[in-house]
């Protein structure tokens, strides 16, 4: 970590892997005492050197008083950017230790929970896309009986006390006597990586996190680090159980209470299930199902924007603070707004894409490198239009529309680019 309080030139931290930035970048990392020059001298100097460039750290998110989450990653964008957002490894998971800590130097405890067993109870407060937790899988596995029966066998032949960890958790499908089958049918959390086999692993910690209809908090799996995160979604107090979706949240309560049932056991209370009355609440939850898988099946643009724009629209409405799904909303409508040549809604479609992504997977998770191209992706067509109309006013002077093209281009690009900075910092708000 000594990178970080290197002088403003040695601190430059080119990223082994351009992979992590989508086609590599640049990491600068430095101290909050010499921020406010530095960023000066880097905006004016540094980034017509390198051509485009991203910063993320601490101290410029505390300098630019961006809110705790984004305290991972602040991104400038030079004109020429061409990786709007990189990872400073080092000093993330440093951050990252240090911002999962609470006052009682714990981001969550693990508590009995009334009616739903033990549970992870906030120490702290959390902002949306705040990291609560990063766990490494004890076990991988799969849903077939030889893939369950070879990891009951690696659970039954651990060290003592890890054996006596995988025990205490919750066997729901056991009557007397828990098993590691039973442990593992009612832990095992699916690691999406895109594989047909259904993949589930086994948590110590991320397993004790109950489930809720309208959950706080979400997973992500990162499948080259080989590890579970859990991201706030939501403002999350201090004293509230940190809950995450265990099932499809876009079904009425009748599905959910069913699934939830047949594959954990219980009866779910919480608030939307417990809403007295739910009709409202289920009408929207059954569209917004019937909406999503439509999006997969429209055949023109125009149709999946109008999908893409009530999704949007009904997620706000029923209040559901897990971001992947206006995600999902936002990769379908950017496309579609790019093959119609809609130009004014396709950066919107990019910003609130890139905003769900950093908040439901965080900064350095590939699904969040895509949406922050396409929010790239504005600005450079904004520079070019700026670049190519200013060189048509050189050339013909008189032509007054070239110059007001180059104004507007130019105004709309840093429209665009104080925009991107604005949302990034609600994050909290939205
Ligand atoms: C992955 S475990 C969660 C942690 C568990 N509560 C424990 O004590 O270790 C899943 C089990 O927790 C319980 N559970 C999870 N969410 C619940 C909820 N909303 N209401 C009641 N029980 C819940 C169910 O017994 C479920 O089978």
């Amino acid at each position: 970590m000594a990178q970080r309080f290197v002088s403003l030139r040695s601190s430059w931290h080119r990223v082994r892997d351009s992979s992590d930035l989508n086609g590599g970048g640049i990491v600068k990392l430095c101290s909050a005492r010499k921020l406010p020059n530095e960023l000066k001298q880097l905006r004016k100097q540094e980034a017509r050197a390198i051509g485009g460039y991203c910063l993320l750290l601490p101290a410029i998110a505390k300098f630019m008083s961006l809110s705790q989450w984004t305290q991972k990653i602040c991104v400038f964008c030079a004109q020429r950017v061409k990786t709007p957002v990189a990872v400073a490894e080092a000093a993330s998971k440093e951050q990252d230790a240090a911002s999962v800590r609470g006052r009682k130097g714990k981001a969550f405890e693990i508590v009995e929970v009334e009616g739903s067993g033990l549970g992870a109870v906030a120490c702290k407060d959390f902002h949306p896309g705040e990291l609560v937790l990063t766990e490494e899988p004890l076990c991988k596995f799969e849903s077939s009986d030889a893939s369950l029966r070879m990891v009951e066998r690696k659970c039954a032949n651990l060290p003592d006390d890890l054996r006596k960890k995988v025990l205490s958790l919750e066997d729901s499908f056991s009557f007397d006597t828990k098993t590691f089958r039973g442990i593992l049918e009612t832990n095992g959390m699916v690691c999406e990586s895109g594989s047909d086999s259904d993949p589930k692993a086994l948590f110590l910690e991320v397993s004790r996190f109950n489930h809720s209809c309208n959950a706080n908090c979400d997973y992500s799996w990162r499948d080259r680090q080989n590890c579970m995160d859990i991201y706030a979604q939501t403002i999350i107090r201090a004293g509230e159980e940190l809950c995450i979706p265990y099932i499809d949240l876009r079904e009425p309560r009748q599905v959910r209470q069913q699934l939830l049932k047949e594959n954990w056991r219980f009866r779910c209370r919480c608030e939307v299930c417990c809403l007295k009355d739910f009709s409202e609440s289920d009408r929207r939850r059954l569209r917004l199902g019937e909406l999503s898988a439509l999006l997969y099946s429209s055949r023109t643009s125009g149709r999946t924007l109008r999908i893409a724009k009530k999704l949007l629209k009904l997620y706000n409405d029923e209040h559901i603070s897990a971001q992947s799904y206006k995600l999902e909303a936002c990769k379908f409508g950017y496309r579609a707004s790019l093959d119609l040549n809609d130009n004014e809604i396709a950066p919107r479609f990019a910003q609130l894409g890139l905003k769900s992504a950093m908040i439901c997977h965080g900064p350095e998770h590939e699904e969040t490198q895509a949406p922050a191209v396409w929010a790239s992706n504005g600005l450079c067509a904004s520079t070019a239009s700026i670049v190519l109309s200013s060189v048509l006013s050189i050339f013909f002077p008189l032509n007054s529309i070239g110059f007001l093209g180059s104004l507007d281009a130019h105004v709309r690009s840093e429209t665009l680019f104080f925009r991107t900075c604005i949302s990034l910092r609600g994050f909290a708000i939205f």
